[in-house]
């Protein structure tokens, strides 16, 4: 059965954009390609044609609206965008995953636990627009899971923070209910905290095995990884390989928003380009001193901070430098021509 465009995660939100343009057909991003993109809608699933053959600019999740040959001719402005640096060389952002309402990050009640790396995904989910709850597995293995769970609640006020054992429906069931059905998830933590486990129990099928059977040019089966899919509840799991591996990018209103407490103590600061180190009249030494401000956390914040100016550089850089070099490349072109003119 074919789920309707509400079951896809279509709202208001989007039916708003695609009035604007109501001849258009509007599709769910299931998977993309580098040379294509699976679309999926009332009818099922859909190859699509990207506009100009490359897929770099839409992500899983994304709503675009084509015309009757299945041409993208729009993206729906996003509800909510994760992205991070590409691996390789580093520096381009590559987008992960649009439209998730709900970001599950995943860590276990053992060795993994690490408040920092916690801090930092709700920075990134913050930064995305996606609202945050904290997934503690492995809690059958453990003697005091409720100890893990009062230190991540400490991180942020009114912070959804459940310990459950991933091995367990009745636990998955838990989970589920913070992403009912049309509502979207995805699933952030490190290597062997039990994603896989987590994501098998949502959607009630094996992720290592599951795929879209697809017949390619020359009309051979072939079977992609799907990339987005429906849970038990029929709410919607994005599961991509890019999605294992998030950094920070342009993350600063996020990293801020984690850490307000010391965003806002620093208006405080008598210097407005205060370092809080040794300055005078400096709010954030004054709260530690105090006791009120653990200096532990100025430090991750500093770190975060610090992560995210480079990532954020790194990227900068390198878009001037394609800048520069099509600037070069289009002179040198515009050279030839006038030559040959000659
Ligand atoms: N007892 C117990 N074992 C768990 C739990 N969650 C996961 N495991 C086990 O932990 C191991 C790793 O789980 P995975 O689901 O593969 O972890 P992952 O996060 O997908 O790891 P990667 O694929 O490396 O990213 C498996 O052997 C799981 O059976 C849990 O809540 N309780
Ligand atoms: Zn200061």
């Amino acid at each position: 059965m074919s789920p309707s465009l509400s079951d896809l995660g279509w709202s208001s939100h989007f039916a708003a954009q695609h009035a604007a343009e109501p001849s258009l057909l509007p599709f769910r991003i299931a998977a993309v390609h580098r040379d294509r993109l699976i679309g999926l809608s009332q009818e099922g699933e859909t190859p699509l044609l990207s506009p100009d053959q490359s897929t770099g600019a839409f992500a899983v999740g994304d709503w675009v609206l084509t015309d009757e040959n299945k041409r993208v001719r729009s993206v729906l402005e996003r509800r909510s965008l994760l992205q991070r640096r590409a691996a390789g060389t580093g520096v381009a952002a590559q987008l992960i995953a649009a439209n998730v309402d709900v970001l599950f990050i995943v860590s276990s009640c053992n060795a993994d636990f690490n408040l920092p790396r916690l801090e930092r995904y709700l920075a990134l989910a913050h930064q995305a627009g996606s609202y945050p709850v904290i997934v503690l597995t492995k809690s059958d293995t453990c003697d005091n899971a409720i100890a893990y769970v009062e230190q991540a609640q400490s991180l942020a006020p009114f912070l959804t923070v459940l310990a459950v054992n991933a091995l367990d429906q009745s636990d998955i069931e838990q989970v589920l209910s913070w992403c009912p059905k049309g509502q979207t998830s995805a699933l952030v933590g490190s290597s062997g905290v039990g994603k896989t486990t987590l994501a098998n129990g949502m959607t009630g099928q094996d992720q290592a095995t599951a795929g879209i059977r697809e017949d390619d040019a020359r009309g051979r089966h072939t079977t992609t990884a799907r990339a987005l899919n429906r849970m038990s509840n029929g709410g919607w799991l994005i599961d991509t390989p890019g999605m294992r591996a998030l950094r920070l990018l342009d993350a600063q209103e996020g990293v801020d928003e984690v850490f307000s407490d010391i965003s806002d103590l620093s208006l405080n600061c008598r210097f407005s380009d205060c370092q809080h180190d040794t300055e005078p009249g400096c709010a954030i030494q004054a709260s530690i001193e105090s006791g009120a401000l653990d200096p532990a956390r100025l430090d991750r914040w500093r770190k975060l901070r610090r992560e995210d100016q480079h990532n954020s550089a790194s990227v900068a850089q390198a878009r001037a430098r394609d800048k520069a070099f099509g600037k070069m490349v289009r002179s040198v072109m515009h050279e030839k021509k006038s030559r040959k003119g000659l």
